[in-house]
């Protein structure tokens, strides 16, 4: 670190940050991935660089050399011309050299900036898929993986890669001028030399502060993104517009965003004010290095030397700046990009699995044997003790109240979280033991708040088997199966039409055609474990009736976990379990739950009554109307 505080002295996850970007491994692992981006256009980038550096103490002696002919020549004290003819030739031939030297340093830089932006953000995408489902559940999370998205396309990578070679090439500079400018007059040399360093130092300071106060408002700035998507979103249009939400949405983002620019605003103010006091100390201290050198020349008659010295003075202080500026730019830049490595170092998913192959057909089952499990940073039981055997081929329903753990379920059985004790075994195997891949390869699971991708029809069904994408016979059937043939045939394209309307052409579906589609998905992948979680809440009861009656014939082998609200959906199912806060309270065919008379019973009577708008009867016997 060159200025400010010692990373003891800030708060704890900055002085992380500070540390990480502190320590030489940092350092490695960035120049390790410009590296591993191109090798020969990082050491092309850093060659061109620094040939280029040595220039301006070549302009300065050649310019010292001219004009020393000119004055011998003027003087008659020598046969300047000769010289002169030599130095101006060595000038024309310098700043041919350099302007080509530029153009290419430009273009390489250009492409690696390109390269490197887009290497990072796929390294922040794959370390997102890499995450744990916890993770995505955390808000310490968000902020870090927002600071990390920011940084991934902001540059600062690149400009670290930048600077280092910058900083390189103006101690190069630096060293090839000062050994003409300290033969000459040494306290103007030094004098030239300090007088940039207060207001760098000023720069470097302030520079940390912009960095400290956008780190402390991630979470403030992930709000200010989710105001302007849910007022842009054509998921939340609807009800944002019907209920009139949309001044307070953008009255809490202006408030925000006021809030920001107030103290940015306040920064700039004070930044700019001490860099102009400071940056006196660095305009007085050239002035008095240009007056000693004249003063100089004028008692010494060295007149080439002079004009070598007026023209290293603006070098001089470039490169100075440039080498301190580098520095700071670079402590600054290490603490932004420490956000980015801050978060792909991020501890990854430690869900691992056996090396036991999936059975390509179940032939006992899953059990849940005494699951307990309770969401990390709560303390409440989302499931308590849970026992249930779904058979191998049986299609097994779960009913229960909102909360009651009925997606928990789903979540341990596709091994998002591990339980808290307890265990899950598939055919008698501990979960665990399989091979994870493996396992989610033989699950089918359709979510509750399923994905709509804006993408084809075909690949919305097509992602169910990604291997099979381009099997049309084999989604043209899933599609046929989840009744989602009829509204993708009068789609203006059939199934290579675009869905939703986020792109160009998109066709919108209604929700519970979203739903079929998703269905299809489902059925597409053809795993002997299906899992479909509330999977026709949106879909009409005709529909709904027609599809399980598919249900039952395409996943006919297939062991079937169905979770609904919609009893007679339930009812058909060779099993029904009945969950109440994490425990299992009820099993049995319809019709013995039916019989029992307990919650069940009374649940589906309450449905029944209202399809029939009749009085529900609380534990109505067997064979109730749905
Ligand atoms: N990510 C989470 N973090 C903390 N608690 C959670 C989380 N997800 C669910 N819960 C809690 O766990 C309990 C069970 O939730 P679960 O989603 O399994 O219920 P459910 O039966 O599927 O409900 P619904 O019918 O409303 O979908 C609830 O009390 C819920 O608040």
């Amino acid at each position: 670190m060159t200025v400010g505080s010692t990373p003891e002295e800030l708060p704890a996850d900055l002085a992380e940050n500070a540390r990480t970007s502190a320590s030489p491994s940092y350092w490695f692992h960035l120049i390790g991935v410009f590296w591993r981006l191109s090798p020969w256009k990082v050491t092309a980038t850093g060659l061109l660089s620094w040939v280029s550096a040595v220039v301006p103490g070549l302009q300065v002696a050649l310019t010292a050399q001219a004009v020393s002919g000119v004055a011998a020549e003027l003087t008659g004290r020598g046969q300047g011309r000769e010289q002169v003819v030599f130095a101006i030739s060595a000038l024309v031939a310098l700043s041919v050299t350099t302007h080509v030297l530029g153009a290419l340093q430009r273009y390489l830089g250009a492409v690696l900036s390109l390269e490197l932006t887009m290497k990072i953000s796929e390294m922040v995408m794959v370390k997102g898929t890499r995450m744990d489902l916890e993770s995505y559940e955390n808000a310490d999370y968000y902020d870090r993986l927002e600071r990390a998205k920011a940084e991934s396309t902001s540059g600062n990578a690149y400009e670290i890669l930048k600077q280092i070679v910058d900083t390189v090439a103006s101690l190069v500079t630096l060293v090839s001028i000062s050994v003409a400018l300290f033969s000459w007059h040494p306290w103007a040399a030094l004098l030239t030399l300090v007088s940039p360093l207060p207001a760098t130092a000023v720069n470097a300071f302030y520079g940390k502060r912009e960095w400290q106060v956008e780190y402390d408002r991630a979470q403030e700035r992930r709000k200010s993104f989710y105001y302007q998507w849910i007022t842009t979103s054509d998921h939340s249009f609807m009800e944002i517009k019907l209920f009139g939400l949309g001044p307070y949405f953008i009255a809490r983002y202006r408030e925000l965003i006021d809030s920001f620019f107030r103290v940015d605003r306040r920064l700039t103010r004070r930044a700019e004010l001490w860099g102009a006091v400071v940056g006196l100390v660095g305009v007085f201290g050239s002035m008095g290095a240009i007056t000693l050198a004249v003063f100089s020349a004028m008692s010494s008659g060295t007149i080439g030397e002079l004009a070598g010295f007026l023209q290293a003075i603006t070098a001089v202080s470039t490169a100075a700046a440039g080498l301190l500026g580098g520095l700071a730019g670079l402590y600054q830049n290490a603490l932004y990009t420490g956000n980015l490595f801050d978060f792909l170092t991020l501890p990854e998913s430690e869900i691992t699995g056996g090396d036991r192959p999936f059975p390509a057909e179940l032939r006992h089952g899953i059990e849940f044997r005494d699951v307990t499990f309770v969401y990390p940073g709560t303390d409440a039981k989302a499931l308590d003790g849970f026992s249930c055997v779904i058979p191998a081929g049986r299609c097994c329903a779960i009913v229960g109240h909102n909360g009651a753990g009925k997606s928990t379920i789903v979540k341990l059985l596709a091994r998002l979280y591990e339980p808290t004790s307890g265990r899950i075994l598939i055919d008698g195997h501990p979960i665990e033991e399989y091979d994870l891949d493996d396992l989610r390869d033989n699950i089918g699971i359709i979510f509750q708040d399923f994905l709509k991708y804006e993408m084809t029809a075909r690949e919305n069904i097509g992602f169910g088997r990604i291997t099979a994408l381009d099997d049309l016979p084999r989604i043209t059937g899933a599609a046929r199966q989840s009744g989602a043939d009829g509204a993708i045939g009068s789609l203006s394209g059939g199934y290579d039409t675009q869905l939703g309307r986020q792109f160009q052409d998109g066709e919108q579906l209604s929700v519970g055609q979203w739903q079929k589609v998703a269905l299809a998905r489902a059925f597409m992948r053809r795993a002997p474990i299906l899992v479909l979680d509330e999977p026709t809440a949106a879909i009409d009861a005709e529909a709904e009736a027609e599809i399980f009656g598919r249900l039952r014939q395409a996943a006919a082998d297939a062991t079937a976990l169905l979770i609904a609200h919609r009893f007679s959906t339930v009812r058909i199912a060779d099993k029904i379990i009945v969950i109440e806060d994490g425990r299992l309270t009820e099993e049995g065919t319809h019709a013995e739950l039916m019989a029992r008379g307990g919650v069940y019973a009374r649940l589906f009577s309450l449905q029944a009554a209202g399809y029939l708008d009749g009085e529900p009867s609380a534990g109505a016997p067997a064979g109730t109307p749905a």
